[in-house]
């Protein structure tokens, strides 16, 4: 679930878009772990720096920001979902034709294999990476440059745009950069990745303002970007150098369903995310969560309980909302070690299963002889739950009780979220009953569908436009439906990529990450890194490039 921004400045002079991207892309951060970039245009030159790894990282702590000059630009935060996890599938992405656009995307498109044979086939444009986003920044380039025009007025960027919205399937939220010109941004018909813009006056150039996009509405507001308004489903806005910005429907919306997982896990608590609050969605489900407990678990267990624990970080908010509503003590029993990022996010299960007690550590004292309840946001995997059952049991618990504020997780999530394989999920083929064994857990309660549903309904403003959320995970019903095949081409993808790791010996459990090349890349296109890829899922084999004969 990546993270994107975009930002013009007003003053036409200013060449300092690419400090206020760095900042903003610090308060995204946990959008993406993975790899990081900056592109910027001064004069219509592209610079650009990405690499693997956090922000602070590839930027080395701003001193690369020196290479960066110019007053418009675009920054992306990686967690990869298709592809690799290899440098050269690092965003934005840029191609030279026409006009030198760059783009970065958050999302997962479902039909990559026919996109691929289009672009080979059809469009004629080599396509260098594995990645999925590649793919839709030429769907965009080929498109634009049909227009057979060479210089693009507003109009056409919009009018390019219908291509992407009929070829690209999947769901996506995009910024894009046209060198020297303006920022663009765009969000699929159902709205289910998010995609918001604001704007300040120019801190430079009196009378003028600045347009900054992203994901998420805090990197907004902490930037000191206001009037925030979001991207509607199918609809995008273009900001022309010395312009206000152009809203345009591009296509009809089919729906407005953003992914319900924003909400529970993946946004910051202090982002509002069209229209509904993250932080107050988050606390109606540990009120609704308390609910469906006292139903499932009966008084006698609920009266029992005599301590609330949340399993930190995400499941907070709820954790303390939930504890209130049951009338129960409410203790940070885990201390969060403030130097290990998010473990779900991280590309191997070796990884995962470290970063947990790494991450997080008992008190004693709060856990032993109690009857405890621990309260997470999310069971996917189980890493996280199995691990922590196991330290309060080290603690001397008398009984352990799990709460879940999702439902049961059985389906893969194709819109950008990782989820795994469905055979390892850990409600896969499993009674409720069964997953709180395998967990260890006395016992396991999940919040119902309509219940989270509920919870993010009643946290929304009156201003907001969402209808439903897009809950496949829980499902198995997408809202934009998938080819056929495609969750067995996911399968295999993912079986072939663990069986070459394996017979290169690189998909040893816990390898360090840190071993990844990083490059910094100005002014040119995606490069491929000669450094080792032992990302253990997908990876999408290009064979329309690799069988191309050209005599
Ligand atoms: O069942 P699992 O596969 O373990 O996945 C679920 C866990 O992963 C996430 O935590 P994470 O450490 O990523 O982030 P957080 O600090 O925001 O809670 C989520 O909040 C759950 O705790
Ligand atoms: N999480 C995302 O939004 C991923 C974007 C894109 N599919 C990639 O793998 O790079
Ligand atoms: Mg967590």
């Amino acid at each position: 679930m990546c993270g994107i921004v975009a930002l013009l400045l007003g003053d036409p002079k200013a060449t300092t878009a690419a400090i206020d991207i760095h900042e903003s892309l610090y308060y995204l951060q946990h959008r993406g772990q993975d790899a990081a970039g900056i592109t910027v245009s001064q004069g219509g030159r592209v610079y650009q720096a990405k690499g693997n790894g956090l922000v602070s990282k590839v930027m080395n702590d701003g001193a690369r920001l020196q290479q960066l000059p110019g007053n418009l630009g675009i920054g992306h935060l990686r967690y990869p979902t298709a592809g690799t996890s290899s440098v050269s599938e690092a965003q934005p992405f840029y191609v030279n034709t026409p006009f030198g656009l760059c783009m970065s995307v958050n999302g997962n498109l479902v039909n990559t294999e026919e996109l691929r044979r289009f672009l080979d086939v059809e469009a004629r444009r080599h396509i260098n990476s594995d990645s999925d986003s590649e793919l839709l920044l030429n769907v965009y380039a080929h498109s634009l440059t049909e227009l057979g025009k060479s210089r693009a007025n507003s109009e056409d960027i919009f009018t390019a745009l219908r291509a992407v919205y009929d070829k690209c399937q999947g769901a996506f939220a995009c910024t894009v950069m046209i060198a020297g010109f303006g920022i663009l941004g765009f969000r699929d018909a159902n709205g289910i990745r998010p995609l918001c813009i604001g704007s300040r006056p120019s801190a430079t150039l009196e009378g003028a303002t600045d347009y900054f996009m992203a994901s998420e509405s805090v990197a907004l507001t902490q930037l000191g970007f206001s009037n925030i308004r979001n991207i509607k489903p199918g609809e995008a806005v273009f900001v022309q150098k010395g312009c206000a910005p152009i809203f345009r429907q591009v296509v009809t919306p089919r729906s407005y369903s953003p992914d319900i997982f924003e909400y529970v896990y993946f946004a910051r608590p202090d982002t509002v995310m069209d229209g509904i609050s993250v932080y107050r969605s988050r606390q109606n489900m540990g009120i609704e969560l308390a609910k469906t407990m006292r139903e499932v678990l009966g008084d006698k267990i609920i009266d029992e309980i005599d301590v609330v624990v949340p399993v930190p970080e995400t499941s907070n908010t709820s954790a303390a909302a939930l504890a209130a509503q049951l009338n129960k003590p409410y203790s940070n029993g885990f201390v969060k070690n403030r130097y290990v990022f998010r473990t779900f996010i991280l590309p191997n299960q070796g990884l995962r299963k470290k970063s947990v007690r790494r991450k997080l550590s008992p008190i004693e004292c709060e856990f032993e002889g109690r009857n405890v309840l621990l309260v997470d946001d999310s069971l996917v995997r189980g890493t996280t739950s199995r691990e922590i059952v196991q330290m309060v049991r080290e603690c001397k618990a008398k009984k352990v009780i799990f709460a879940s504020c999702s439902p049961k997780i059985t389906n893969q999530h194709i819109y950008g979220i990782d989820l795994a394989d469905p055979a390892e999920l850990a409600a896969h083929g499993r009674t409720t009953e069964e997953i709180a064994k395998h967990i260890q857990a006395d016992h396991l309660v999940y919040l119902t569908l309509e219940g989270m549903k509920a919870a993010c309904m009643d946290a929304a403003d009156k201003d907001s436009l969402v209808e439903d959320f897009e809950v496949g995970v829980f499902t198995g019903k997408y809202v934009t439906g998938v080819p056929e095949g495609y969750h067995e081409h996911l399968s295999s993808l993912r079986k072939g990529k663990k069986r070459q790791a394996e017979a290169a010996g690189l998909a040893s459990e816990g390898r360090d990450e840190s071993t990844r090349n990083a490059v910094l890349v100005t002014n040119s296109g995606p490069v491929n890194d000669a450094g080792p890829e032992y990302r253990e899922d997908i990876s999408i084999h290009n064979f329309a490039t690799e069988n191309r004969n050209h005599e």
